[in-house]
């Protein structure tokens, strides 16, 4: 798997290794390198003098799941977007898989477009349109492909971002708050659709929500973000397809919650 590694020593902003560099970051790590997706150590980014993600340390392996929960305003959108290479103005080493695909709740960044224009976007090339059908297939959405964007519902469109995500064949699937917007039936069937790509798929995930719900039913592992940190982590054992009345499940769900605090905003399944 391609890595690239965002490392620097100061607060300057840094542009990550060129793709050929990135062996300098996998042999400083050695062979834990090899059996990480993504690997973090001693990331700080502060906005204002004020560190938002501080000395956090995080691993994902290959194929994991993993999901962040935290209060509102912890760090972690910060946290995706520095995987995701969108912001570099941080101190501490970051290696991420070169193919990585990141979604936000659902977008349509032309809504004027086809929805198989849309999906292309960005991509090298020229691909064809049976490249974005069959993504749409997967995500069942092959009778919107010819539609406008513009013409989506709140749940197509989240598919469709999700296409968008998955037509780069990532090795490393970045979801922030995927599902927000959407109500309580579409958003199950969301959580449902993106189980199943997952295990087809066969990529990292790291799935930032506040549905202590979601993230049990969907996680391999889920940590918590405290003061800029990972200051809990739980491995979720039950076997999949999972149950959210399994009462392994419920009591996790009590202990994730206890430890976010009673004053946490947070969504529950229904
Ligand atoms: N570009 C920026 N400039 C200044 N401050 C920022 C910037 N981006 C984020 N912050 C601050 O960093 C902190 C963490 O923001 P972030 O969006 O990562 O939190 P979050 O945990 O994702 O919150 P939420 O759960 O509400 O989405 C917040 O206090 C936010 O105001």
């Amino acid at each position: 798997m391609a890595t690239d590694v965002h490392r620097t020593q100061s607060s300057q902003k840094t542009p990550a290794a060129a793709p050929d560099k990135a062996p300098t970051g996998l042999r400083q790590h050695g062979p834990a390198a090899s059996v990480s997706a993504v690997r973090v150590e001693g990331l700080t980014r502060a906005f204002d003098g004020h560190a938002v993600i501080d000395n956090l340390r995080l691993d994902v392996r290959p194929g994991e799941f993993v999901a962040l929960l935290g209060r509102r305003g912890c760090g972690k959108s910060t946290l995706l977007r520095i995987l995701a290479g969108l912001d570099r103005d941080i101190t501490g080493t970051v290696l991420v898989p070169r193919r990585k695909a990141f979604a936000f709740q659902a977008t349509r960044p032309t809504p004027w477009q086809k929805v198989w224009r849309n999906v292309l976007l960005g991509l090298p090339g020229k691909p064809e349109r049976a490249v974005a059908e069959r993504v749409l297939a997967e995500v069942g959405l092959t009778h919107r492909a010819r539609s406008r964007s513009r013409a989506l519902s709140e749940g197509e469109a989240q598919r469709a971002s999700l296409a968008r995500a998955l037509v780069r064949d990532p090795d490393l699937l970045l979801l922030d708050e995927p599902f927000g917007t959407l109500d309580a039936p579409t958003r199950a069937e969301a959580r449902r659709l993106l189980g199943e790509l997952w295990q087809r798929r066969g990529c990292a995930v790291v799935l930032v929500t506040h549905d202590v719900a979601e993230a049990v039913l969907l996680a391999d592992r889920v940590l918590v973000m405290e003061e800029g940190a990972i200051a809990y982590e739980t491995t979720v054992e039950p076997d999949r397809p999972r149950d959210i009345t399994d009462p392994r499940l419920t009591e996790l769900r009590a202990e994730l919650l206890a430890r976010l605090g009673s004053g946490m905003a947070t969504a529950e399944a229904a």
